[in-house]
This record gives C-alpha cells, structure tokens and sequence, in this order.
C-alpha cells in the first residue's frame, strides 16, 4: 500500500511543503499576539482546585438507604452512624473467638482508601472496637468488605488476586486454586445427640461425622486465620424466593472471587431489607486456602469443610473451590426444609407461558443448566429448589453453568450471560486479547460460570411457580441403551428417583474406557441430610397429589456406548423436552423396551423415529443386549440397600418400587 499515493480518495501523508496537495490539511496554531501566558481555555474550567478534590467529584456518595420512614412516628428511625455500627457490631459477633470471648476489632471499608482519602476517613469509615483486649489480635483491626457491588469486587479481585483478570465478554475470569471441583470425602458433620437421630449416617451417606469439639477446633482455627487477614469479605444475603421459609445468611471470605460467586449465586437483598437484616440465620467461615490442621482428630487431607447445624455454621479450610459454598448451604436447605414439609430438590426448573412447570432432575452434567435454559419457557432456576404446599421456588439467585465446549448457537442464553458480574472459573483466554476459549481444559473440565439469574432474559422473578407438571429425570447414559425418552408411571419414577443414575466416562486422554456407572440416590446424594426415602415419600406423595408425570430422559450416548456411539444431539434432546412440555407426548403412541420395561414412544416430532429405541441404533445386537443386561445388574445391585427400607406411611410404594426396577 502507498503512503504517498496520488489517487484521490487514498490516505496519504504529505510528503513536504506546508500545504502538501494532497495531503492532510496543515494545522495552523493561532499565535495570539502579545499574549505570553498560555490559556487552555477550550472547555469551562473544572471545579477543583487539586487533584483529591477532583477525584473526590469523580464518585457521588451512594444515596442513602432507606428515606427515613415515618418521620412523626414514635420512634424515629436510627441514624446511619447508629446502623453501620451495629452491622459491625453483628460481624464482630460472628467472628469472635470462642475461647476470648471477644470479636474483633471492625472498620468498615478498604484499608487501601485510607491512605488517598486520609481526612475522610473519620466519614466513610465506621469503626467498631468492642472491648480492651490484652492480646496482640485483639490490638489490631479488621477491615469489612461489606456487600461489594459487582465493579467493586472486579477491583479487588484484579488488584489483591493472583489469576483474576477481565476477559473480552466482560466477565471476570479467576482461579480457584489446587481444587477445581468439591471434595465430598472432606465433608463432615457434627454428630451430637440431635444428629445422631435424625441424619442419615454410615453407608452411602455423604455425612461424614466429627465431634462438636473437632467442629471447635476447626472453627476456630478458620476464625483466627480471617481476623489475621487485613481485609475480609462479608456477604448478607437470602436463600428461597419463598418469602415465608427465606434462610438468611452470611458468607465471611478471604477473596473478592468467593464474595462475588455468592453475590450471583444467593438472592441479593434490596437496600431496605438489607437494612433490616438483623441476625444471620446460618453463617459460612471460608478460610480458603488455609488449611486444617492434619493433627487436629478425624482430618485427613489439608481440607476440611465442616457443617454444625446446632451452631447454624460451617467452616471451610484448605479449598477454594466457590462451589462448596453453594452446595454446602443446599445441604443445609436439605435438612432445614423437610422439617416445614417442604421437599427440597437438586433440580432445574422453568415454566412455560401457559405456567406449566417442569422439574430437571439429574447428576452433575446431565443438562439441568442447559435444558432450563430455554428461550421459549420461564426460567425459575437451574439447579435447587424447593417444593412446598404453594408451588415451587428457587433456593438460590443465580445460575452455575458448565462451560466446556460452550456454544453460541447452541446455548446463546448461557453464552449471553457471561459478560461484566459473570464470574469465570478456571476458564483458558488469550493473554493479549483476553478472548475466552470454552475448549480449552488445560486447567480442569469443570470449567464453570457463575451469574445472577436476571442475566437470562426469561428468567421469572421473583423465582417461583405453580406446582410442576412434569418430573423430568436426566441421566447421561455412557452405555448407550437407555432410550432418548421414556414416560414413567409413579413407581418408576420413584425407582429412578432413589437409583439416581448417569455414567461418565472417567478419563478421555488414552483412548476408549469403560464408562462408570454413578448411583447418587435423590440425584444429589453429596448434598441429602436426611435417608433418601424421606425425600422419595415427600416427592411420591406432592406428585401423586399433583398428578405430576415422570420421565427419564437421556441425554448420554446412543448408537453404541461411549467409544462408538455418540452423544444424543442437543438439538433432539430439546425436541424431546418441547414435546414433554407441550403435551403432545402425553398423548403419542408407546411400546415397552425389555429389561428396564419403560415406555417409549414411536414418534416425536423433529427426532429421528428410529433413535427412539436404542436397539435400533446398535449395529452388534448382541453387543447391545450384553450391554443393557449389564447396566441392569448395576442397577439391581445398588437397589440392594433400599430394598429393607419402607417408604411413607404403609410402606406399600416399597414393594411397588423395587418391582418398578429391571426385570431379567
Ligand atoms: N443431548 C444433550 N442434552 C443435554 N446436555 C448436553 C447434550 N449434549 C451435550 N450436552 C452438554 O452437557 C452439559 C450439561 O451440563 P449442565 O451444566 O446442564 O449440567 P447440570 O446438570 O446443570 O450439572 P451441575 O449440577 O453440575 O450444574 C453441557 O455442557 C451441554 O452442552
Ligand atoms: O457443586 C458443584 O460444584 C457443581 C454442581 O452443581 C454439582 O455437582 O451438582
Ligand atoms: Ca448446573
Ligand atoms: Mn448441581
């Protein structure tokens, strides 16, 4: 290309001479005359004399909370002074040491400002300093970071930690460390003589039990670590969008990431009720990185995640995985729910424009995220809710979608969702262009994406819905014989529902392997409480009572196991779903499969007939037959356990269910 070209129309620098032809116009800088001072007078002047008071133009204080309310009422409302000190007043408490018997020393705020803003301090800061304390802890002050909004935690997490960067869609891409999944063998619980009785303990059961000592020692140990830290992250916040049973709780971090996933993940509080948050019902102490202590009794790795429902807390030591604070309060709901009546479930949940709703059960990956996610339905939440004599609510304000191989014309909801609040969780991007790169597992496959739930365009909100017309069951078959869809009567249901199948495939490096079957009971045994015939009674009894249908759906392999088949078209599996949702497949034509004796149907609009029975797909019949006869056998063989137990009141359902299983 020339840069000193001729033709018109083309750039081109003027090669000499003050006028250059066909060059840029001269710049003419005006010598006024006399004149010696030189004047920038192009705009009005800027109303600062230097550069703090200039800065200090630059942000607007936040408007207060609340208007005061009823100012000729008996009481007039309590100052703003009077309210941040009593926040504070209620952080110390939830971080004081239990054997000093004394909580920290609080300031509100970042330690950084204080130093650009040193004459405002006695303004934005509000100190909190309870009493004289001998101990070296007890001289020093704790900085709270309280409720950051989203752009200010982005700032934190940039500045103060390693591995958080903006990527090009705007979200906030970050590390988690050693650990990128939960560690469900680090799980632990304390037995006392309530527990005892009312848990489900020893085989199969994700409760681990330590003593309330050991909770102590660990809590403790988490406590001292955050008073340690200069700064900590606090969180107030709701779970259930169910107004009459909302759970409210505090998170206490030490990382700007950990405080930004809850903030997206737990309902965020309007400034009033934030106000009138009082006294958290359940408290989280995420020490992170720190670990527990490996002399301290019953630990056996550097990580320890403690729950203590007498004490309403739990503690966190040696991982920084964001997801265990999720899933640890689901546990929590798991056992603070059916105590009300109210069924708590790890499902996906979204209603259509008729207010038909539909239930996604399934393990992790089996589509809860992306098949609530649809563009043509109402979505009330991804992952946990609660079904209670009212209908349905969402436990949680915000989604935690996998992003693997995401793609836009496949998934453009969740694709859209990630931009600036996003949190992104071990997500690979260009270091110049920060441009993500979602096939990238060059950190772990579980490469996530945390946003509040308004960030998907048909999100229903507040949460909730009336009770659900449709139970969907999802697993991802790895073996490839159960069918793409299959209607279920109630004691299926209940079969699968307690079985709680999906097969992965273990590793994906060297070759073909076996895929491995999972039984989970509830699809979501990490996170039960209680023994899953509690949660069986509750859903039988709500869906008979509701005249709810089941369906097992998978969204795993087909035309062979993993190695020579492939997995089921997204695609097909959403015309499955819109099928379900619709009705039409209430209505279509059935035949029953041999072994699992499910009803599948003989046509669906938009799905290939032939796929519909997997038997069709299979070139080696007899490789198929093998196939299907081993994962019935595996089924049978978890059902073991189950069958000694009796579910609801007559225990009549029990022999209903297990004759509801594979039959060979
Ligand atoms: N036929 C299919 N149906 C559903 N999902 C599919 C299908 N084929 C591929 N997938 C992919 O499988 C993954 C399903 O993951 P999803 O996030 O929905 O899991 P989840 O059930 O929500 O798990 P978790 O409880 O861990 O969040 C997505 O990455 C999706 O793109
Ligand atoms: O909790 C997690 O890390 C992911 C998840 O949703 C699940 O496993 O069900
Ligand atoms: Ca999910
Ligand atoms: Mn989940």
């Amino acid at each position: 290309m020339a840069t000193n070209g001729t033709d018109k129309g083309e750039f081109s620098f003027a090669s000499s001479g003050s006028t250059g032809r066909n060059g840029l116009p001269r710049i003419h800088t005006h010598k006024k005359s006399q004149d010696e001072i030189c004047h920038d007078d192009s705009g009005p002047p800027v109303k600062a004399q230097t550069i703090d008071e200039l800065h200090s133009l630059q942000k607007k204080k936040s408007a207060p909370t609340t208007p005061i309310k009823g100012t000729q009422g008996t009481f007039a409302a309590i100052s703003d002074e009077e309210r941040q000190k009593q926040q504070l007043q209620s952080i110390s408490a939830s971080l004081a040491s239990l054997t000093r018997e004394t909580g920290p020393k609080l300031v509100k705020g970042d330690p950084a400002r204080q130093s650009e803003t040193p004459r405002a301090s006695h303004v934005t800061h509000h100190q909190y300093a309870p009493t004289l304390s001998i101990s070296d802890s007890g001289l020093k002050f704790t900085h709270i970071l309280y409720n950051l909004s989203p752009a200010e935690l982005y700032e934190q997490a940039i500045k103060y930690e390693k591995g958080s960067f903006i990527t090009s869609s705007g979200a906030l891409a970050t590390l988690s460390g050693a650990k990128t999944g939960r560690a469900p063998r680090d799980k632990r619980v304390v037995k006392d003589d309530t527990t005892a009785d009312e848990l489900w303990w020893g085989k199969g059961s994700p409760n681990i039990e330590m003593d309330e000592h050991t909770f102590l020692v660990n809590r403790e140990r988490a406590v001292d670590y955050l008073c340690s830290l200069e700064k900590v992250f606090v969180n107030d916040q709701f779970l259930n969008w169910d107004p009459n049973h909302r759970i409210k709780v505090r998170i206490v971090s030490a990382r700007a990431y950990h405080s930004l996933f809850m903030h997206n993940m737990c309902i965020r509080p309007t400034p009033e009720e934030l106000e009138e948050f009082g006294t958290p019902d359940f408290t989280i102490y995420n020490a992170g990185q720190f670990p527990c202590n490996r002399y301290t009794h019953y630990m056996t790795s550097s990580t320890s995640i403690d729950l203590n429902l007498a004490r309403r807390e739990m503690v966190i030591l040696g991982t920084q995985y964001a997801g265990e604070m999720k899933k640890g309060l689901f546990s929590v709901m798991h056992y603070l729910m059916p105590k009300r009546q109210i069924l708590s479930l790890h499902s996906g949940c979204n209603m259509g424009k008729e207010g038909d709703v539909a239930l996604f059960f399934g393990l992790s990956g089996t589509g809860k995220t992306t098949l609530s996610t649809d563009h043509n339905r109402y979505l009330i939440g991804d992952d946990e809710h609660c079904w209670s004599e009212k209908g349905v609510s969402n436990i949680e304000g915000g989604c935690y979608a996998k992003c693997i191989d995401l793609s836009r014309e496949k998934e453009p909801d969740i694709w859209n969702a990630i931009k600036f609040g996003t949190v992104l969780e071990n997500v690979v991007f260009d270091e110049h262009t920060r441009e993500l790169d979602y096939s990238d597992k060059s950190v772990t496959e579980n490469t996530r994406a945390a946003y509040p739930i308004e960030y998907i365009p048909n999100a229903k909100i507040p949460c909730v819905g009336p009770h659900p017309k449709n139970v969907i069951l999802l697993a991802c078959d790895a073996f490839g014989v159960l069918p793409p869809v299959s209607k279920l009567s109630l004691a299926q249901t209940m079969y699968h529902f307690i079985s709680g199948y999906t097969a992965l495939v273990a590793g994906t490096e060297d070759g073909i392997k076996e895929p491995q079957a999972t039984f989970s009971a509830c699809f979501g045994a990490a996170f039960i409480m209680l023994h899953p015939t509690k949660y069986a009674a509750m859903l039988s009894e709500k869906m008979r009572k509701h005249e709810a249908t089941g369906w097992l759906v998978n969204t795993g392999w087909s035309g062979g196991r993993y190695g020579s088949g492939s997995r089921i078209k997204l695609a097909y599996t959403r015309k499955i779903i819109d099928a379900i949702h619709s009705g039409t497949l209430l209505k279509a034509n059935y035949t029953k499969t041999e072994v699992f004796g499910l009803e599948i149907p003989t046509e669906i609009e938009g799905v290939p007939s032939e796929i519909l029975d997997p038997v069709n797909t299979w070139s080696d019949k007899k490789a198929y037959k093998d196939t299907l006869l081993k994962l019935g056998g595996l089924f049978r063989k978890n059902f073991e356990v189950f069958t000694n137990y009796k579910i609801g009141t007559e225990g009549k359902l029990t022999d209903e269910i297990v004759a509801a299983g594979p039959i060979f």
